[in-house]
């Protein structure tokens, strides 16, 4: 699996305690990169203890991840609502952030848009004072040539994601393409936000604009809690 950042006990921290907020009877939305994965470990582990809860997952990898941990799975289509969806993140800058380090963005905005508490998990090298790293764009693969000129065009710098164990570019879960797209530090999430969204060909962008309820920040020997509410 990739992973950046902190360290895995930090990360494990962090999704061992967003964990704890699952109770009886929740539909949890299951998050993707090694931090999440944390989390999906450990609610397997309640779970096994007796705990009812369902997953829905928001990538091939945290599908594998939950069946592997024993957590009974569900669809968007199946359930009413989605308690609570437990996720990573490439940066956070309060309540901002930037998502796609695995590619899942789309899917990831999908379930942690629409759940009713979304908690970020994430270790203390991720959270910053500006988001900076490059925004990731799924893209339709007919459209990736079209939406490099019109990120040029607004200022950014793209450059497709290429595979480590393939040859040619990394695919989304959903058949798409990615550009990692460089803007320098990014003083209008909200902004960029929009012009990213209206561009054609872009299914989805990194940039998850406002949406965090709760983010827990895992270090070597602890773990801190923001709410927002
Ligand atoms: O957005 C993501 C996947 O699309 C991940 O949540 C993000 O890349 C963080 O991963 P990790 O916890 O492995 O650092």
């Amino acid at each position: 699996m990739k992973t950046q950042g902190g360290s895995s006990d930090a990360k494990r921290r962090a999704g061992e305690s967003a964990a704890n907020l699952v109770v009886d009877g929740m539909v949890v939305g299951l998050g993707t990169g090694s931090t999440a994965a944390h989390a999906i470990d450990a609610l397997g582990e309640a779970v096994d203890a007796g705990l009812d809860v369902r997953g829905i997952a928001t990538s091939y990898q945290s599908r594998r991840r939950a069946l592997e941990a024993g957590i009974p799975l569900t669809t968007l289509d199946a359930v009413d609502r989605v308690d609570v969806a437990i996720d990573g993140a490439d940066q956070v800058a309060d309540r901002h952030l930037l998502k796609g380090g695995g590619a899942a963005h789309a899917r990831e905005k999908v379930v942690d848009g629409v759940a009713d508490r979304f908690v970020v998990v994430v270790d203390s090298s991720k959270t910053v004072e500006t988001l900076s790293r490059p925004v990731p764009l799924a893209v339709l693969p007919d459209a990736e040539p079209v939406v490099e000129r019109a990120v040029e065009d607004v200022g950014g710098d793209p450059e497709l994601r290429t595979a480590t164990a393939k040859d040619g570019p990394v695919v989304t879960d959903d058949g798409n393409l990615v550009l990692d797209c460089s803007f320098g530090p990014i003083e209008d999430p909200a902004g960029l936000a929009s012009t990213l969204s209206s561009l054609p060909g872009v299914v989805e962008h990194g940039l998850f604009v406002g949406m965090v309820d709760e983010i827990h920040v895992g270090t070597d020997g602890d773990v801190t809690v923001e709410r927002f509410d």
